[in-house]
């Protein structure tokens, strides 16, 4: 896939990721120069974001699954991604890697040209970093997502990635806030995965506390909250369940559970589309026979 063509090395990333809020050094010439190559290669693989979609077929196997935080879509998305052979894309680590460089850059979050600046630099090599899954970075993300420059310049990457999905994989699983809304609006299928704010917060104070990053419940939960109310309440992509996604309200489910739920609805649509394909095939060697048997 063309993704797989950007290069795997990005030693100033890394370093700003790695010491505790220090400011990263200065690229050097031959970073300077891979990332020059790097924007040159995304701008000729560019295509018109204004568009309602990215090119690529409108049959591309293709699973939004948007929400709240901690309402497991990241779960339910990673798990139906090793049963299904999809790519799993996570799109909030796209907004927390420019939330987390921006602060760490001192770059204000209201000064969306240079964040968006930033995030024409970020590449699926810089995701992995266990930084990223912090609240600070949670909430970074949040502040610098309301941006409509910021969103624009993430979006060339997602919907790359949707539709080229890397080698081997049938398709593409996305979460986040705006998939089926925006990044994706052709998406054949669209899951909202919601719980109650409380049973969120709990989800998350806990996996802090097994990652060892421990905040009182209370702070975790105020947190959820405010990240809530921005997310749904900008003008821009704003968090809200697309017109055709399936809900999923995970607050009374154990993960096993919400899986099965979205997993039904993956299952009948991979039958609909094998019962399409299949009469589809049919009705072309209906065609194909007669010819065979006038030639014979
Ligand atoms: N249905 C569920 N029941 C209990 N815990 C869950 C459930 N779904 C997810 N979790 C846990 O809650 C936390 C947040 O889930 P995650 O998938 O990261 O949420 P999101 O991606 O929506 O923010 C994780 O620790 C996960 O293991
Ligand atoms: N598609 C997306 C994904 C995330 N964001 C923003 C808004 C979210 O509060 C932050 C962090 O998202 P993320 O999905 O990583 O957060 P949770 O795992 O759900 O807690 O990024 C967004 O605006 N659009």
């Amino acid at each position: 896939s063309r993704l797989a063509k950007l290069p795997s090395s990005r030693r100033a990333f890394i370093s700003a990721f790695s010491g505790p809020l220090s400011l990263p050094p200065a690229p050097s010439p031959a970073l300077l120069r891979r990332r020059s190559s790097v924007a040159r290669m995304s701008a000729a693989n560019s295509f018109d974001s204004s568009q309602q979609s990215a090119p690529g077929s409108s049959d591309d196997f293709i699973v939004a699954v948007d929400g709240p935080a901690g309402a497991g879509k990241g779960t339910v998305a990673k798990r139906l991604a090793t049963a299904y052979g999809l790519a799993h894309l996570e799109s909030g680590l796209l907004y927390r890697a420019a939330g987390l460089l921006s602060l760490r850059r001192g770059i204000p979050f209201d000064q969306d040209g240079r964040v968006a600046q930033l995030c024409e630099t970020i590449t699926l090599d810089d995701l992995a970093y266990p930084e990223l899954r912090s609240d600070q970075a949670a909430q970074a993300a949040s502040c610098i997502s309301v941006h409509p420059s910021v969103r624009a310049a993430l979006l060339d990457l997602q919907r790359r990635f949707a539709h080229f999905p890397p080698d081997g994989c049938r398709g593409t699983i996305i979460d986040g806030r705006d998939i089926g809304t925006v990044v994706c609006p052709e998406a054949p299928l669209k899951f909202f995965v919601d719980a109650r704010v409380d049973v969120r917060a709990k989800r998350r104070h806990q996996e802090f506390v097994g990652k060892e990053m421990g905040m009182p419940f209370e702070e975790v939960l105020e947190d959820m909250k405010q990240r809530d109310k921005r997310d749904r309440e900008r003008a821009e992509a704003p968090l809200v369940a697309a017109h055709d996604a399936v809900v999923v309200d995970t607050s009374d489910m154990t993960i096993d559970q919400a899986v099965d739920a979205v997993a039904t609805h993956v299952d009948a649509f991979l039958r609909r589309r094998a019962e399409k394909m299949g009469s589809a095939q049919s009705a072309e060697s209906v065609g194909v026979d007669p010819v065979r048997e006038g030639g014979s």
